[in-house]
Order: C-alpha cells, then sequence, then structure tokens
C-alpha cells in the first residue's frame, strides 16, 4: 500500500499526458492540469491530446484547469517546461499541503538564477519536499505502455523509495537514488549535447563523428556533475548516460530534430518544444561560472546564437590543442 494514493500532474504537454497514464498503469488515482481550461474540457471529453497524438487518455484521469483541485492531491508531478516551473509551482504553492513531495519532470536550468529544477520548487514551495524525475523516456513510448526505466531522486532515502512505489509499474520502472543534482544535470545537459549530435549527423559527418560527439559531450557532463558535486554513478546512470545515448542517436529526441535541421540549413521543426536551446547559454555560464570547459555546448550556443556557422564551430572543436583523455 502506497503512501500516496493520489497523484496530480502539472502540464498537459506530451510529457504530463504520458505520466499520467504511467501513473494510472500503477493504479494511482490520477488528476491531469491544463493551464488553458477549454484544452482541458477538450482532452476530458475527446480523451486525445494534440500534444500527444494517437494516445486515448485512460478512462478515470480527471483533466482539470482548476488548481485547487489538481493541488488535493497526495504528490504532484511538474511535466510543464523548465523555464515555466517556477510560475507553475507558485500558482499552486498557497493550496498545497505541507511537505507534499512535488517531482520536478522538467529537464532544464533556469535562466537568470541558474537555478536547476529542485532549488526552483524548493523556493517556489519551501514547504514542499521536491523531488526530480529524469531518464531515458520519450513520452509516445511511455504512453504506449513500452518499457522505461528512469531514475527518481529525493534527499530522503525513504522519501524517493515511497515515490518510486507510487509511480512504478511492470512498463515504467524508477530506480531511486538521493543524488538529485546529479539527475538534475544529466537530463539538462544531454538536451544541449543532443542539439550537436544531430548537427553532424545533419551535416553527414559520419557515424564515427556522431561516437566521438556522443563521448566528448559525456565526458563534459561528467566534468560539470563533477564539479557540482554529482555522484559518478548517476552520471553514468539512467539520468546521465542513459538519456545522453537514448537523445543522441534518435531523431525521436526533439534536440536532436533541432539539430538534424540546422545541419542540413533546412528550417527547425516549427512547434516543437527543445528544452537544449534554452538550457545552453545557461549551462556554458554555469560551466564557466566553476572553471569547467565545455567545448561542444559551447559550440551549440555559439551556433543557436549566431555568433558561429556550424562549419566554424566544427573546426573549432577538431583544431582544440591535442590532450590527455579524462
Ligand atoms: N516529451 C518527452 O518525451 C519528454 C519531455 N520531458 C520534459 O518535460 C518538459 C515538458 O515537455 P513536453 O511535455 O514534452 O512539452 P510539450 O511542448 O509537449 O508541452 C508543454 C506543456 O507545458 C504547458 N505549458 C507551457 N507553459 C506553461 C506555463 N507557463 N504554465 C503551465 N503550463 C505551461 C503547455 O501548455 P499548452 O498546451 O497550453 O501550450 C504544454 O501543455 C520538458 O522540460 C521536457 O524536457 C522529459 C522527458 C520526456
Ligand atoms: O527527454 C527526453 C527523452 O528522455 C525527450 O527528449 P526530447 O526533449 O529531445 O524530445
Amino acid at each position: 500500500m502506497t503512501a500516496f494514493q493520489s497523484i496530480a500532474v502539472i502540464g498537459a504537454g506530451a510529457w504530463g499526458t504520458a505520466l499520467a497514464m504511467v501513473a494510472a498503469r500503477a493504479g494511482r488515482s490520477v488528476t491531469l492540469w491544463a493551464r488553458n481550461a477549454e484544452h482541458a474540457t477538450r482532452i476530458a471529453s475527446t480523451r486525445d491530446n494534440p500534444r500527444l497524438p494517437g494516445v486515448r487518455l485512460a478512462p478515470d484521469i480527471v483533466v482539470t484547469s482548476d488548481p485547487a483541485i489538481a493541488a488535493r492531491a497526495d504528490m504532484l508531478l511538474i511535466a510543464t517546461p523548465a523555464q515555466h516551473l517556477r510560475g507553475a509551482v507558485n500558482m499552486l504553492a498557497s493550496h498545497l499541503a505541507k511537505h507534499i513531495p512535488v517531482v520536478a519532470c522538467a529537464k532544464g536550468i533556469e535562466h537568470g538564477t541558474h537555478k536547476f529544477m529542485t532549488d526552483v520548487i524548493a523556493e517556489a514551495a519551501p514547504h514542499a519536499q521536491p523531488a526530480i524525475l529524469s531518464g531515458p523516456s520519450f513520452a509516445d513510448d511511455v504512453a504506449r505502455g513500452l518499457p522505461t526505466a528512469v531514475t527518481l531522486a529525493a534527499s530522503d532515502e525513504a522519501l524517493a523509495s515511497s515515490l518510486v512505489q507510487a509511480l512504478g509499474s511492470p512498463t515504467f520502472r524508477p530506480y531511486h537514488s538521493t543524488d538529485i543534482r546529479g539527475v538534475e544535470i544529466g537530463g539538462a545537459a544531454k538536451n544541449v549535447l543532443a542539439i550537436a549530435v544531430g548537427i553532424s549527423v545533419g551535416r553527414k559527418l559520419g557515424a564515427s563523428a556522431q561516437a566521438a560527439l556522443t563521448t566528448r559531450g559525456f565526458a563534459e557532463l561528467t566534468r560539470l556533475g563533477r564539479a557540482l558535486g554529482a555522484r559518478s554513478e548517476t552520471l553514468t546512470g539512467l539520468s546521465g548516460l542513459g538519456d545522453l545515448i537514448l537523445s543522441c542517436s534518435s531523431p525521436q529526441s526533439r534536440n536532436f530534430a533541432l539539430g538534424l535541421a540546422l545541419g542540413r540549413g533546412e528550417q527547425p521543426p516549427a512547434g516543437k518544444l527543445a528544452e537544449g536551446e534554452f538550457t545552453a547559454p545557461v549551462l556554458i555560464e554555469l560551466g564557466a561560472s566553476q572553471n569547467i570547459e565545455l567545448p561542444v555546448s559551447e559550440a551549440v550556443a555559439s551556433i543557436l546564437s549566431g555568433r558561429s556557422t556550424i562549419d566554424a564551430a566544427i573546426s573549432g572543436l577538431m583544431t582544440r590543442p591535442f590532450k590527455a583523455e579524462e
């Protein structure tokens, strides 16, 4: 018997919808909150969300745009884009019971503050218990019940383990952890690195370049992670290396797809959220503040901002001084 019988998912995008399905499959009573009342009513009646086409919402999932209804749940999953997570938690804060677990499911770092998602939750809802869920998991795969494994971290191990019990099922397997920062760094950085690898594939640089960029990308994810206190088993785990491998190898990743379009000289896919675009400049600032070199992420940031062409960025990476591998 789980301590958390009811779960509200905040944000009815692709990921929020998939997570609502996960929670329903785990036997929880589920509320999905959409910011737009009309959108909520449409999803509730059609059981279909255009943000995740082809997936039929389980019949028992309640869809609402009322934050007070969502906040009655025993635990919350926040699945808005990273830059909107603070706004979503601010909106809910006055309705929340003390010590309610609030699980960040967004992947990113806040602009301006350089805060990771659980720090934002801790500021916006100081009486809540922040946690983070991240790992290799495409919303479409998860919603369809394909086998998926992720990491779920909270500072208290017993809480992390209870959250896993509440969400886990035979098709969705969360592993618990207390390394919140390690999990957050992996999810944020992999999106930026997936853009880099997408660019190289779009530019037809070959499978060897794809493997090299993914590996050197992992080296920089690890360098930053270590500097910020992440554990190496987290960085090599599902939320780090696992998600990096997924996002750097499949056009199903919107970040990879953005890079692919850039590399081919095409218009990026319209209306698709690619968090790496927003994370890249913050990641660079964070790296600089820690004296950590992040050449691949820097190349992505400079291409996205128009400071560099793709060819100049590739040449810049390949002509850096030779060095020992670390
Ligand atoms: N899709 C995936 O496979 C995965 C996504 N994630 C992460 O989940 C997060 C959300 O991504 P995803 O669901 O795919 O994105 P989508 O673009 O599919 O959906 C984003 C959702 O957030 C809502 N939203 C936007 N701004 C706000 C706001 N200010 N307040 C409340 N809600 C808002 C949008 O509402 P509206 O519909 O009204 O515009 C929309 O429903 C990202 O950080 C992503 O990295 C993590 C793992 C997998
Ligand atoms: O985070 C994800 C898979 O783990 C989804 O990746 P994209 O946001 O790049 O689509």
